[in-house]
């Protein structure tokens, strides 16, 4: 078992230190790439420290979904981590320092500290929120360590799946705050299991692959690294084939009817199609199966 401390510079050092000394982001610690027509790989790429997070690498992260969600030659999008782990949570040492500075910062008046704190973990939200905004579907693709912030990405995408050596904890109660970027608001209407839900995010144990498929954390197991990335690649492409309108328009529904009413989610999609159905999408999609052809369709 592994002390966190051992992470963690000490914080006079950190309180000391100039806002510029956070370690830089070298834009290749999220790289993206297209690796099959409308299909993209974002892939978390600081693998020396299993691609935890630091702040810097989350506006870097947000950027990145932000362009895909704007980008027309975008339908499907999959998210992987290089190297040994997917994300072993955040960056115990850089990705804290920002808000240790304010916290012991001694010049500042309480209750402004309050709201700078606010606006830090409200920031960090936004970066992972970005996913669901995405109106493109997202699939998390995840092998080994899946920890802490971890979680709180893959509960903000659309379809998750791992490798049968993925590694998950929901690790925040280990070092002493209550997650809030996004796990404890997303899992339950995720998993849908409330004790098992409570049970590992109140004691921040490990689970692997097999139990977070019997809770429903993710749907599909994947013997490997290589065959997860195959299989997800595949899934991308397969979403992608598919009408864009029609894509789009489900995964906003699902979103939408998650959190209303049924009747309100009801409403929500016929208001939705009153444009939407009027889209060649519709006829182009049902000639094609009549003909037994694939539709293709113009970009959105
Ligand atoms: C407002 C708050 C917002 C967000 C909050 C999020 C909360 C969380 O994310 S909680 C989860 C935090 N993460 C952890 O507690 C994990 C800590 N890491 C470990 O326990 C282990 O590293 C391991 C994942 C079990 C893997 O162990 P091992 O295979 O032995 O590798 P290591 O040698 O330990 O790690 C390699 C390399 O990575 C560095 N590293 C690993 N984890 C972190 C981390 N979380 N923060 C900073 N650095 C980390 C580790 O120091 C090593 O670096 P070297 O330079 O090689 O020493």
């Amino acid at each position: 078992m592994l002390s966190t401390s051992r992470f963690f510079p000490s914080f006079s050092s950190i309180t000391n230190r100039a806002l510029s000394t956070t370690p830089a982001l070298k834009s290749t610690d999220i790289s993206v790439k297209e690796e099959r027509p409308y299909v993209y790989n974002v892939k978390l790429n600081r693998p020396a420290k299993l691609n935890t997070f630091t702040m810097e690498m989350w506006r870097e992260f947000k950027k990145a979904i932000d362009r895909l969600a704007d980008d027309p030659k975008c339908r499907s999008i999959i998210i992987t981590g290089e190297g040994k782990s997917f994300c072993a949570g955040i960056d115990l040492a850089a990705g804290l320092s920002d808000i240790i500075r304010v916290i012991q910062d001694d010049s500042v008046e309480i209750g402004r500290k309050g709201r700078a704190v606010r606006r830090f973990i409200g920031e960090i939200q936004d970066c992972f929120t970005a996913l669901e905004k995405c109106p493109k579907p997202i699939i998390a693709a995840v092998h080994s360590h899946c920890l802490g912030a971890g979680i709180d990405l893959i509960t903000a995408c659309d379809i998750r799946m791992a490798s049968q050596d993925a590694n998950f904890s929901i690790r925040e109660v280990d070092i002493g705050l209550a997650a809030d970027i996004g796990t404890l608001n997303r899992i339950q209407k995720v998993v849908g299991n409330d004790s098992w839900t409570r049970e590992v995010a109140l004691t921040a144990r490990d689970f692997g692959a097999d139990e977070a498929h019997r809770y429903g954390l993710i749907s599909r197991i994947c013997d490997d690294r290589q065959s997860l990335f195959e299989n997800s690649i595949e899934m991308a492409a397969r979403i992608a084939e598919k009408s864009p309108i029609a894509v789009q328009g489900t995964k906003e529904t699902l979103n939408y009817a998650r959190d209303h009413s049924t009747d309100d989610s009801l409403n929500f999609i016929k208001t939705w199609n009153m444009s939407q159905l009027l889209s060649t999408d519709l006829m182009n999609s049902a000639l094609a199966a009549m003909n037994k052809k694939k539709a293709t369709y113009e970009d959105v």
